[in-house]
């Protein structure tokens, strides 16, 4: 007998879509989503990372039935996304990156609405609305206005929103965008309680340490198209080797870029590449011995050096293997 467990809960294959842009000699084509194949079970948190413009927005957007794909399938919570979107819709919640709750409206008002515009009757309404307000922490500022709400307080009405209906899926975009660190840690501790709760939660983000510390798995996402997938720890333990970053105590680009192509001829060193900030990034595949003939090749050189770290590999390191770029200067 299948387990519910092992039913994908998203599944896509193929999936596209495309945006003209500008006007006559001007117009052309942006491949926001080339053709995207991927599955998520029941209950995990999967997140889609991926710098600014890769196309996670509005691979949601299409999943959450707010875009017509151009081609390509997919199925959500058992239902056909071009054929049955009525039944996706019921079994979704979307909370979109702006979030969705009004100034002069109460949590509580918001709730109970949101609760009436899924057909839930009035007392059933109120008696979620207090719930939710419970389990996400809000009690005490349930009957002010959403104004005064906190940035993190604010995104955690949002979730409670997108959740009143109780879905079997739940898309979230860049949930903790632009909160402090501890409304960020709040945010998180919700998530987890959702699957917790049995709920699949696919998430957009382009922190690293979130979708490292957050994610069941995760898909990288660039130019529209995944280059890498797996669990975090899967895909930092596919790059081979270590990192070693070298500051140089001159911060000209001249004198980075110099140390850069000495380091690039050692043999210990696999590929060297000058940062935007001055700092050389270099693959190593042992750190420890790699070390000392690096601070030797550029004291030969005549270049003093100002740091020289070691690091174990991170996603951002994944997604520079795969891509040629870094992460963080995408
Ligand atoms: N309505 C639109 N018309 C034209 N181009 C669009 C439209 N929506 C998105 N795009 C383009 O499609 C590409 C993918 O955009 P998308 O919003 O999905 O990226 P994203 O990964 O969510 O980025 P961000 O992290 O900035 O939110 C971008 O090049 C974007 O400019």
């Amino acid at each position: 007998m299948t387990d519910d467990k092992d039913l994908p809960m998203i599944e896509t294959s193929g999936l596209r879509k495309s945006f003209r842009t500008g006007r006559g000699r001007n117009a052309a084509t942006v491949d926001a989503v080339a053709g995207l194949d991927l599955t998520v079970a029941q209950g995990e948190i999967f997140g889609f990372l991926g710098p600014n413009g890769a196309g996670k927005t509005t691979t949601l957007r299409m999943l959450a039935t707010l875009l017509p794909p151009d081609g390509g399938d997919a199925v959500i919570a058992g239902a056909d996304l071009r054929t049955r979107q009525a039944e996706v819709r019921r079994n979704i919640g979307y909370i979109a990156q702006g979030g969705g709750t009004w100034d002069d409206v109460t949590a509580r008002e918001e709730l109970v609405l949101q609760a009436r515009m899924h057909g839930i009757g009035k007392a059933e309404a109120r008696s979620r609305a207090v719930a939710a307000l419970d389990s996400f922490d809000l009690t005490g500022y349930a009957d002010r206005n959403c104004r005064t709400y906190s940035g993190g307080q604010r995104r955690r009405v949002d979730i409670a929103l997108g959740v009143i209906h109780r879905p079997k899926v739940l898309f979230l975009d860049e949930p903790t965008s632009g909160l402090d660190p501890q409304s960020r840690a709040h945010v998180w501790d919700e998530v987890r309680r959702l699957r917790g709760e049995g709920m699949t939660v696919f998430l957009t983000t382009h922190y690293l340490d979130e979708a490292d510390a957050l994610c069941d798995r995760i898909a990288i996402i660039d130019g529209g198209g995944i280059v890498a997938e797996g669990t975090p720890a899967a895909l930092k333990r596919s790059i081979a080797g270590e990192v070693v970053t070298v500051g140089v105590a001159d911060a000209s680009v001249a004198v980075a870029e110099k140390a850069g192509e000495v380091l690039a001829g050692q043999a210990c060193v696999r590929s060297a590449e000058v940062r935007k900030d001055g700092v050389l990034r270099l693959a190593v595949d042992a750190g420890e011995t790699a070390m000392p003939q690096i601070m030797r090749a550029l004291a030969d050189a005549g270049i003093e050096l100002a740091t020289i770290e070691l690091h174990r590999p991170t996603l951002d390191d994944v997604f520079l293997a795969r891509t040629g770029r870094s992460l963080r200067e995408s």
